[in-house]
């Protein structure tokens, strides 16, 4: 019997908006290299492969300018409405190729700082697990919930067991393509990760715990933010 083997599935086809730029963020720069190019480039250093799929907005216009697009290793396929749907769509340009018991680890492209000790501590804690699971850390701030529409706090949250979740998220293909099929479809617009798709259905995915640097780039400061980080990390 063949061990699984590991897929990487890399959601790009957002189009930004909070990041307020001229383009999608995941083809702004970083120190003069698309972000794009920094997260895929880190990701595939992080050990062995079987694939990689990029879901990619319909009219993204940038990709042929990048040099993933020159990477016989990464796939390129349509992208969807939502994450969850480009999650999807790329898991669907696997059929017949991911076995169902490998594993999918699935990681946001505006997630450039991804450390790879984060990724090998992800693959072998999880390695034998039923569910799987996902990077994520404690909250270390204190939580406000406020009322919809005001400024007004309602209550402080317990953060005792209050988590952030990052990505990469692994969880074995087949397990996840029916989990997101079934969120998709009952609850559209409202999975914004693969564990909570894998919740909704009764498993109990479990944290990692991953480095704080492995930001998601999603509001204009965080490019700057993004940079320091990544020159904090080649200085070792
Ligand atoms: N329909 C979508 C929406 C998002 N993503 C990807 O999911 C990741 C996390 O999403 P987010 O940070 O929300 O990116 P955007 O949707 O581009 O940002 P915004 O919500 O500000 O538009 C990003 O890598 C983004 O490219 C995707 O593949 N398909
Ligand atoms: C997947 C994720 O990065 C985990 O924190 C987050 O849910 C993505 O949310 P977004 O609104 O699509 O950026």
């Amino acid at each position: 019997m063949s061990s699984p083997r590991f897929w990487l599935v890399v959601p790009a086809a957002g189009i930004g908006q909070r990041m307020q730029a001229d383009l999608p963020k995941q083809y702004l720069t970083l120190n003069g290299r698309f972000v794009l190019d920094v997260t895929l480039e880190r990701l595939l250093s992080c050990g062995a492969w079987a694939g990689c799929v990029v879901p990619l907005h319909c009219d993204d216009q940038w990709w042929p300018a990048s040099a993933s697009a020159g990477d016989a290793r990464i796939e390129p396929c349509p992208g969807g409405a939502e994450r969850a749907d480009s999650v999807l769509a790329a898991l669907k340009h696997l059929q017949g190729r991911a076995a169902a018991d490998d594993w999918v680890l699935v990681h946001d492209v505006a997630r450039p700082c991804i450390h790879p000790d984060d990724v090998a501590r992800l693959r072998s804690t999880l390695a034998d697990d039923a569910c799987g699971g996902l990077l994520a850390a404690p909250v270390s701030d204190t939580v406000k919930e406020v009322a919809p529409g005001s400024d007004q706090v309602l209550v402080t949250r317990d953060r005792r067991q209050l988590w952030r979740a990052f990505t990469p998220q692994m969880f074995r293909y087949g397990d996840l393509v029916a989990a997101l099929q079934r969120g998709v479809c009952e609850q559209p617009g409202a999975i914004t990760d693969e564990a909570s798709a894998m919740e909704q259905v009764g498993w109990h995915p479990r944290v990692v715990t991953g480095r704080t640097d492995n930001i998601k780039i999603t509001v204009p400061e965080d490019l700057a933010l993004a940079e320091f980080i990544l020159a904090r990390q080649a200085a070792g």
